[in-house]
Order: C-alpha cells, then structure tokens, then sequence
C-alpha cells in the first residue's frame, strides 16, 4: 500500500512557484530523506502532505485516500522543527508534554490515567527518556527535548511520521542516538518515515531513499553507497558546477 501518493502537484506562494508539477510516491515501511537547498520548498512539501496546506494542482492521497476527505490523522505523526515546536518554557513535565499528544481521549493536560500513562512510559523507554519523566521539559537539553517530542508523536501509535529538520541545534553523538532511534522504529515498529534535513552528509548514510527538490522539481533515488549514482543524485540537485568533498563526520 502506498502511504503517500503525490500526483502532478503544483503549489506557489505570491512570488511564483516553488514545486511544479511534481510526482513521487512514498511506499508503507519507506524511510525517505527529503533533501534539498534553502528555499527549495521542503517545508511547504511537508505542510502539503500534511494536509496543512492545499495544492493548487494536482492531488496528494494518504493511505488510499484523498487528502481533502482523509479522517486519519491519528495515524500520522509529526515532529516539527525544534524551535517553531512548543514553547519550552511552559511548565510542564516530560510526561504531560507526551501524554498531551492523546488529547482526544484525554484532555489537554488533565490528569493522565493509569493505562494511557503506561502508554507515556512505553514510549519514553523507547526514546530512552522514561527516567527524566518528572522533569520539567524546559528544563532538558536540545536534545532530550527532542527525543521527548519523537515519544509525543509516538505516543498516539502512528503508522508513519513526519520529521523537519529535527536535528538542528543537536550535538553529533545525540544526533547519532537520534538517527539510531529512528532506524529501528522503522525496522523494528515499521513505522513509515519521512525527514526534511538540508544535511545531505548525514541523510544520505542513513535513509533507504533520497527525494531532491531543487529548481521546483522532486527527483527520487535509492539510497546508496555508490559514489558515482551520489554524484548523480548531487547533480540533479545542484547542478554541473559542483565538487563533492565526502568527510566522515
Ligand atoms: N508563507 C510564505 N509566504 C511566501 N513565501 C513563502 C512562504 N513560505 C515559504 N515561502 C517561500 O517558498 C520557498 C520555499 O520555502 P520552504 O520553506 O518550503 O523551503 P525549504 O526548502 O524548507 O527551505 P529551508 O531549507 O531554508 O528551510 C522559499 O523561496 C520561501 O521564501
């Protein structure tokens, strides 16, 4: 089953276009890359597919499904970028910021009940943060917070996430950690995942697919270790005037 299907879709702010007619699919199971410059349209591709904003042309399905009619919003998660995603000065705990995300049942930050706390627990185990549940998420590094947002989106048992730019601001080994993370929710829990990074270094080490915007256009490759089908790939991305310099870090 396909978890996003993007057909000959358009979209433009007041200055002109930023994604023409563009085509790809994501299949169920997919951990995809979305990688690209400054200003290549990532972020509005993410907000299209997550129905935040409409196309002008063209349609996008989610799961089979027309995204203007899709009701299943729960089974979609979304770690937004770290300093546009929650003020971090409100004073709530690890625990009530990932068991707000079960809202529709519970309430926004009322008191969490004893099965949907386990629930918390679980997936604050999984992110390895169960032991800073009582803290205040102000409080917690970048990183930590982060890994409590991954808890938050999961908590609510998504069949695929969406992630834009989550590492911005985190130092290389809790970037490591993340990346590992995310790896076996898609191994392990078969979660779908897409991520918008501008880091082309480090997704391309880690994703099963690269997706390249550049010049309002989207082009797909498997991911590989191959350095000739990397520079192919760079060149869609960047053009013919560029030199690859590849560094461990
Ligand atoms: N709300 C908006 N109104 C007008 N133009 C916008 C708006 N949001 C984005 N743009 C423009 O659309 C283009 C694509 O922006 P977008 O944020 O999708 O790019 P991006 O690839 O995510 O960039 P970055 O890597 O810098 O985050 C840019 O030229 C940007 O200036």
């Amino acid at each position: 089953m396909k978890a996003v299907c993007v057909r000959d879709v358009s979209f433009g702010y007041s200055e002109g276009l930023v994604l023409d007619n563009i085509n790809f699919t994501i299949e169920e199971g997919d951990y995809i890359g979305i990688v690209g410059p400054n200003g290549s349209g990532k972020s509005t591709l993410l907000k299209l597919m997550l129905g935040i904003m409409k196309p002008q042309k063209g349609t996008i399905e989610i799961f089979g499904q027309n995204i203007s009619s899709y009701k299943g919003w729960g089974k979609i998660g979304y770690v937004p970028q770290k300093a546009a995603s929650f003020n971090t000065s409100f004073p709530a705990t690890v625990e009530e910021v990932v068991g707000a995300n079960l809202f529709s049942k519970i309430g926004l930050f009322k008191p969490i009940k004893k099965s949907d706390l386990d629930l918390v627990y679980k997936y604050l185990d999984i992110v390895g943060m169960r032991e800073y549940s009582k803290r205040l998420i102000g409080n917690l590094s970048g990183g930590q917070q982060q890994k409590v947002f991954i808890a938050r989106a999961l908590v609510s048992s998504p069949e695929m996430i969406f992630l834009d730019e989550p590492t911005v601001g985190i130092d290389v080994k809790s970037q490591q950690e993340f990346f590992e993370l995310l790896d076996r929710l898609n191994k392990e829990l078969k979660i779908t995942i897409a991520i918008v990074s501008h880091d082309i270094g480090v997704i391309t080490q880690k994703v099963g697919t690269v997706a390249c915007l550049g010049n309002k256009k989207i082009a797909i490759h498997e991911n590989t270790a191959d350095e000739h089908a990397l520079k192919d790939m760079l060149r869609d991305l960047y053009g013919d005037n560029m030199r690859i310099l590849l560094h461990e870090h």
